[in-house]
């Protein structure tokens, strides 16, 4: 097993990776600090590593709340049932909620500790290649709204996390090519070494090598961790964690929640802002292509929805959290393995991304 941390001063955490820790008692049990336990998953994944993880926490009161699968549940009303049963379980303060599942139930899992009862320490236990590298580590927790993708959540750690990277055999492969966007994106944005072996190494992680795949999710995860360490709540660096994001959002809400899977939609919002880097005279051409082509070569796609038109973008992106004042901020390539801090983007320079790409 390897161990990261994640350097938060009082509030650092540690990020356990390996395989078979859903089954290890002691690491549970280093932190969880109570009898009452809840454990959040959905119906897909609840069959596959729930009794696992029930087993490893005899001894616990535990509770379950199953969430039906999918971005589209990633709701307020469906946090409200966590709230519901803990209430109705009469959950003191004291308790620890577990989430066990990708990001979708990470993120509402964090966000329901975040607020039942002011905060309840909570547990991530990433279940997609996309959650063991991403969304379990750094804090951000939340839910979609019909007009704007995580627009209500909160910056809360995890006590740990604990990455079973045994549980990534049954992911399906668009699921786990979802996740290389994001192990991409840590190349393309601070780690060119890791661009380059990703590079080499894309057909090994597509065939799930073991110890591509351990290498790949310890990368991304070192790199994750340093950012959130510098900058927990995004007034700087972390920005460029959502490479591609403020397009790959509009794209999530404007065809609507669970058409695209994120990293789909990360991997296409990465392309429109090479793009716009390319116009920029930041990236060259074929720096545009090798970006292009480590999507492809992932089985990700890079063309857009037809659905979505100039318009509908600006619209959408309009509402992504990077901006201030109301004017549109996009990350942007400065070269490879180097991302901008947020720019605003010269109006004109961006309709001409969305017309070369929009439908
Ligand atoms: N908080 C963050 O920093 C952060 C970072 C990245 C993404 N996110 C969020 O994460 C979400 C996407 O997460 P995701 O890609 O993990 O999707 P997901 O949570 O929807 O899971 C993908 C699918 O795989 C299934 N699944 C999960 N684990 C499985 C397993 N081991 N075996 C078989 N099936 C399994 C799920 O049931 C689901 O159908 C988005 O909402 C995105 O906004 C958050
Ligand atoms: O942790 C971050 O910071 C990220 O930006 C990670 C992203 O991959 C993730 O999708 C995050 O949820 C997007 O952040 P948001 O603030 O745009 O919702
Ligand atoms: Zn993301």
């Amino acid at each position: 097993m390897k161990e990261l941390r994640v350097d938060l001063k009082d509030r650092s955490y540690p990020i356990y990776i390996g395989a078979s820790l859903l089954q290890q008692q002691d690491l549970l049990a280093r932190h969880v600090h109570s009898k009452q336990v809840v454990i959040v998953s959905n119906e897909t994944i609840a069959p596959l590593y729930l009794s696992a993880l029930q087993r490893a926490l005899i001894g616990y009161q535990q509770e379950t709340v199953i969430i039906p699968d999918g971005e589209q549940y990633k709701t307020l009303e469906y946090v409200g049932k966590i709230f519901d049963h803990l209430l109705e379980k009469k959950f003191s303060r004291n308790a620890t909620l577990i989430a066990l599942g990708g990001g979708v139930i990470g993120d509402m899992g964090g966000f329901a500790a975040a607020c039942y009862q002011r905060g309840i320490a909570f547990i991530q236990v990433p279940t997609t290649l996309l959650a063991q590298v991403d969304s379990s580590v750094g804090g951000k927790t939340g839910v979609n709204h019909p007009l704007g993708k995580n627009m209500i959540g909160a910056f809360y750690q995890p006590q740990c996390v604990i990455a079973d990277t045994g549980v990534l055999k049954t992911l399906p492969d668009r699921q786990l090519s979802a996740g290389i966007a994001e192990v991409i994106k840590y190349g393309l944005i601070r780690d060119l070494p890791f661009f380059e072996w990703l590079e080499r190494n894309m057909s090994l992680l597509l065939n799930r090598d073991d110890d591509a795949l351990a290498y790949a999710i310890e990368r991304s995860c070192q790199n994750k961790a340093e950012v959130v360490a510098e900058d927990e709540y995004e007034s700087g660096v972390r920005a460029t964690l959502n490479l591609g994001h403020t397009f790959g959002h509009a794209i999530e809400t404007g065809v609507g929640y669970g058409q695209y899977l994120h990293g789909e939609a990360v991997a296409i919002g990465t392309c429109f802002a090479a793009d716009l880097s390319h116009r920029l005279g930041w990236l060259g051409e074929a720096d545009v292509a090798r970006i292009s082509a480590i999507f492809k070569a992932a089985a990700l796609p890079v063309i857009p929805p037809k659905a979505m038109t100039v318009d509908r973008y600006i619209d959408l992106m309009s509402v992504d959290k990077k901006n201030v004042d109301g004017k549109i901020r996009v990350i942007l390539l400065e070269a490879l393995g180097k991302a901008s801090l947020p720019v605003n983007v010269d109006p004109t320079l961006l309709e001409q991304t969305l017309e070369n790409y929009a439908g």
